[in-house]
Parts: C-alpha cells; sequence; structure tokens
C-alpha cells in the first residue's frame, strides 16, 4: 500500500478546507479497511451454447503497439475494422485475467452489498451527469416500459467523490483500472486513430488528457431479467440501439450474451464473449473530431439468450470522453475553420444535452426512415434503432 502518512492531528484537520477533508476521510477510511474489506469472489456464469448470429469482428492484439512498425500494422487494421463492422476486439491489453475478475467482484458488490438506504445517499444529483447510481426504471423503452438496468459510474478523477462503503478499501484497485483503461488502452488506440487518418499521433491524446476536467467514467452495470409481459411490450429489448454519447467505449467482455450491433447489411448481430478482450467501439465525439472518418455503429441489448433468460448481466465498462472544454469540430479533411471551431459545441454541452434528454421519449419517428427515431441535439441529428 502506498499510502503510509499518518493522520494530522484534530486540530490539524480544523484548518482544512471541507472538501480537503473529504478527500483526506476518504484515504483514511481506505487505511482501516484494506486490511479488513474482503471482497467475495464473483464467479461468471458460463457463456451460451446456443447458436446466434455472431457478428465477426477484427481482433486488435494491443501489444504489438510498442514498436513504430507495428503501430502502422495496427492503425491500418484499426481503419479497416471501423469501416466494416465499427466495433472490434482488443486482446493483450495488459490486465491478467485475475485483475478482469477482481474488477467484476468489485462491481458485483457494488450492487449486491450495498443497501437501498445507503445506495440513495450515493445516487445521481444531476440530469446532466452520471454519477454514482441510477437505479433502475429511470429511462423509456417502449410502451411504457422502463428499463431494468442499474449503473454506478465512478469518474476517472476516483478520490474527488465519495464512494459507498463496499468500495472504499477498493479505491487503489479502481483508481489504477480507470488510469490504465485512459492512459494505456484509449491512448494508443486514439493514436492508432489519429495515424489511421495520417494526422500527428497525439492529436487525439492531446484534447483527453487525463488529468483535465471531464467525465470519462468506469461504470458498473447490472441489467435485471424481466417479466414476460415487458419482454412482449418493448420486443425483447432491453436498451435500444443507439450511438455512444462519447469518443470511446471501451466494454470488458462478459459472457452474458444481449449485445448486438447493427450491420451495414441491415441485420443484428451478437458480440461473441473472449474472455479477458475488450468490446471496443467509436461514439458520436469521434465522428464530430474525425469529420466522418470515424463513424459510430448502432448498437442495442436485447433480452439474453434461452439458457440465460434469467440470468443478471453484469457490465464493466470505460467510457471515454473528451475533456470538458474541447470544441467538437472537426481535425479531419475539411477540417473546421476558426469562427466554425468557436461555434462547435464543447465536449460539455454535448454530454449534458444528451445525457438530460437520453431516455425521456423526446424522440419522434423519422420521416425518411423505417424503425428510427430521432431528434436534433446541438444541431446534431442523433437517432434510436427500434
Ligand atoms: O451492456 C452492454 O453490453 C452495452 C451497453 C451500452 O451499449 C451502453 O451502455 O452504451
Ligand atoms: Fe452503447
Amino acid at each position: 500500500m502506498s499510502n503510509t502518512s499518518t493522520a494530522p492531528s484534530p486540530f490539524f484537520r480544523r484548518l482544512l478546507s471541507p472538501l480537503t477533508r473529504l478527500r483526506l476521510a476518504n484515504k483514511l477510511s481506505f487505511r482501516r479497511l484494506t486490511t479488513t474489506g474482503a471482497l467475495p469472489e464473483y464467479v461468471p456464469p458460463p457463456a451460451t451454447t446456443e447458436p446466434l448470429d455472431w457478428a465477426e469482428l477484427a481482433i486488435i492484439d494491443l501489444s504489438k503497439a510498442n514498436t513504430p512498425e507495428g503501430c502502422k500494422a495496427l492503425a491500418e487494421e484499426v481503419v479497416q475494422a471501423m469501416n466494416t463492422q465499427g466495433f472490434f476486439y482488443v486482446i493483450n491489453h495488459g490486465y491478467t485475467l485475475e485483475q478482469t475478475r477482481r474488477m467484476f467482484a468489485i462491481a458485483s458488490s457494488t450492487f449486491d452489498d450495498v443497501d437501498s438506504e445507503e445506495k440513495k445517499i450515493y445516487m445521481g444529483k444531476s440530469p446532466t451527469v452520471y454519477e454514482g447510481y441510477k437505479p433502475r426504471q429511470t429511462w423509456q423503452i417502449e410502451q411504457g416500459v422502463t428499463d431494468q438496468i442499474e449503473h454506478y459510474n465512478i469518474n476517472h478523477a476516483v478520490r474527488e467523490r465519495m464512494h459507498p462503503h463496499v468500495l472504499r478499501s477498493h479505491l487503489d484497485e479502481i483508481e489504477n483500472f480507470a488510469r490504465h483503461n485512459h492512459t494505456h488502452i484509449l491512448f494508443t488506440i486514439l493514436r492508432l486513430m489519429a495515424m489511421g487518418m495520417q494526422l500527428p499521433e497525439d492529436i487525439f491524446v492531446d484534447m483527453h488528457r487525463f488529468e483535465a476536467t471531464g467525465e470519462s467514467s468506469v461504470r458498473f452495470m447490472k441489467y435485471y431479467p424481466r417479466s414476460p409481459e415487458e419482454e412482449v411490450q418493448t420486443k425483447n429489448v432491453w436498451l435500444k440501439g443507439h450511438t455512444d454519447i462519447g469518443s470511446i467505449t471501451i466494454l470488458w467482455s462478459q459472457p452474458i450474451s444481449g449485445l448486438q450491433i447493427l450491420s451495414r447489411d441491415g441485420g443484428w448481430r451478437y458480440i461473441k464473449h473472449i474472455e479477458n478482450a475488450l468490446v471496443v467501439n467509436s461514439g458520436d465525439v469521434m465522428q464530430l473530431l474525425s469529420g466522418n472518418f470515424y463513424k459510430p455503429t448502432i448498437h442495442r441489448v436485447i433480452q439474453p439468450p434461452k439458457d440465460q433468460e434469467r440470468l443478471e448481466r453484469l457490465g464493466v465498462f470505460y467510457f471515454a470522453m473528451a475533456a470538458d472544454d474541447v470544441r467538437l469540430a472537426s481535425v479531419g479533411a475539411g477540417a473546421a475553420s476558426k469562427s466554425e471551431k468557436a461555434q462547435a459545441p464543447t465536449m460539455s454541452d454535448w454530454r449534458k444535452e444528451r445525457t438530460e434528454r437520453y431516455g425521456t421519449g423526446s424522440m419522434r419517428p423519422s420521416s425518411k426512415e423505417e424503425k428510427v427515431e430521432e431528434e436534433v441535439i446541438l444541431g446534431v441529428v442523433v437517432k434510436e434503432y427500434n
């Protein structure tokens, strides 16, 4: 354990600002709990044996990014993957299976070992940001049916906020996890994407500084099985077809099937679980920054197949966003002019509007496309797919 300094005296504590006191309290209770904070082991359920229509995704071996030649080859693979499926797997990302299992155990405990009273204390306070718990039944899906998805969202500046007691002895691990997702996995992918557009290697990385204020977050997510009536009313859709709000989404592969991508031929295909792999996709922000070079792929979550139908579906994610003050203007071919850039929404404008409107039922049927609902947010058409 890295922090071994002694606690300040009560006199000294009174001189500290309330925020510093809060941070200190978090650190001190962390020190007390590390010796006692046991974590129940998490045993992942078996993968489905149903023959499903699987998407064929490229596998990007991140360990090859250690050499200039490796990077060049990977950049081409990423461009190719983005132009076909829009999703790809990442392997050799630097986390062992054991470390990954620990994160799932922490995620599981966040939902199962915290009672409803404590969950209320750590519930998000603002509709424009995902922070802490999002309880079930807050989003409209179809015919008045709401979601059965619980979140716990952790900003990448992990210790800036308080967390429920079960997490306090694991804050070091969560902090390392956020940093690893951001500065190793995300940054490598952003460099490959910049190279794939013949742009300076760090152009996207510089917009995603880890230290900058922003909403890149670790998210734990649990889907609960629904009633047969709700399955009928929503045509088995658990999370409607959408593109992601942010720049890059890193999904830590888990065995319960249900995630599908809308292929270019119009068919929905399942994403297959690969142990300790990542499933990566890019969102609206990369589309805006790349001037349409990297288009987001529509995806959704439906009821798991028969052999997993009654199981809870636990997920661990890293949702990356640019820093709050970054203007979402194209740096790609036909890059935005100075005045266009000055008018473009900032990351924070975009994230707030998108988050606030999500799941409120504000979308209207598209006049052009079947099964599509849409709305205009900050001048950009946002769609949902049924
Ligand atoms: O649960 C999943 O597999 C995907 C969730 C998702 O697409 C999202 O939260 O944006
Ligand atoms: Fe998504």
